[in-house]
């Protein structure tokens, strides 16, 4: 049975992420539900109040689903307003990174990821809670939430200033002091980061978490303890090969609640966005709390509308 048609959706378009003109990506769009009969509506963002203003455009009209047109960051816009609600959540890549949109298998090209709207299968996700905030993709403390914190500030985008700002701060970083309780493991001591998800890879495609499963009710905190330099290279390989979890520096928790204890209040990122989680950060699993628009044909436990 095919899917049940999506009549209106809003497209949340971010208007400078990844450093693209949406100007031709509107129009596209705009061609692509003529074609095919979809009603659109638009919803540009401006980087302030934008999840207040969002709520209040989904209070006053019904969509069949909404789209989130850029980056990670525009994902957990459009994820935080969807949360817990029954309207499904496109996703059409056009960040830098584009985490989310890769772990679960949605096409990285703009027709690609159109023909998702019509040839689509719902796949509700678990997402987390952290302390007053929502993820839905990856939170980081440490090492990767300083790099994203000064990458967020650079006065350029793109992987290569990523990259500089990584071997610049790598150099120099130290390792703080974390102690973590789960409902399935603590652990104490020092660590170079930890990264708090139940998805797999970040945007750069680096696996920090190669046997998550997005909606298993479970998520993974995957730290990476302190090594020596030697080591670095080896780590950066497991990394791009998806085998992490068997480094001697590596440990992963599996659990369904944790209390990090973060002395140093160290920084940290939500989704790509630079976040101070103060000295004690709560995490919770939201089971299946997010419905994503997916291709047809991955098979998974998916439902049909
Ligand atoms: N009109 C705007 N002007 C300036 N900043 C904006 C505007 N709209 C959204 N933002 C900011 O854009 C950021 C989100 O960008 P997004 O993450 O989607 O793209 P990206 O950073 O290029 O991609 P990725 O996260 O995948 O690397 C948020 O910090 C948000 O506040």
């Amino acid at each position: 049975m095919g899917a049940k048609k999506l009549h209106h959706i809003l497209f949340v378009i971010n208007p400078i992420s990844g450093g693209i003109d949406k100007e031709t990506v509107i129009s596209e769009i705009e061609t692509f539900c003529a074609a095919e009969g979809i009603l659109l509506s638009f919803f540009d963002t401006t980087g302030e109040n934008d999840l207040e203003n969002l709520k209040e455009a989904l209070r006053q009209k019904d969509y069949n689903a909404v789209v989130a047109v850029g980056g990670d960051g525009t994902v957990h816009l459009v994820g935080n307003a969807l949360i817990h609600s029954e309207t499904p959540m496109g996703i059409i890549p056009m960040g830098s990174g584009n985490g989310l949109s890769k772990d679960v298998g949605i096409p990285q090209d703009l027709p690609g990821a159109l023909g998702v709207l019509v040839n689509y299968t719902i796949r509700p996700i678990d997402t987390l809670a952290v302390n007053n905030y929502i993820s839905v993709h990856i939170t980081d403390l440490g090492f990767n939430a300083l790099v994203v914190k000064l990458f967020s500030e650079a006065s350029t985008r793109g992987p290569g200033t990523y990259a500089f700002v990584a071997m610049q701060q790598y150099l120099s970083y130290e390792c703080r002091e974390y102690k973590i309780e789960t409902d399935n493991g603590t652990f104490s001591g020092p660590a170079f980061m930890v990264t708090i998800t139940n998805a797999n890879a970040f945007g750069s495609n680096a696996t920090i978490n190669p046997t998550g499963i997005i909606d298993d009710g479970k998520f993974e905190i995957c730290l990476i303890e302190p090594f020596p330099k030697t080591a670095a290279l080896g780590l950066l390989y497991r990394l791009y090969h998806e085998s992490i979890g068997a480094s001697d520096y590596t440990h992963i928790i599996s659990c369904r609640e944790a209390t990090i204890y973060n002395p140093n209040q160290e920084v940290g990122h939500i989704d790509g966005e630079p976040i101070d989680l103060g000295e004690r950060v709560i995490i919770k699993i939201l089971p299946k709390s997010l419905r994503l628009l997916l291709p047809k044909q991955i098979p998974d436990s998916s439902e049909n509308d």
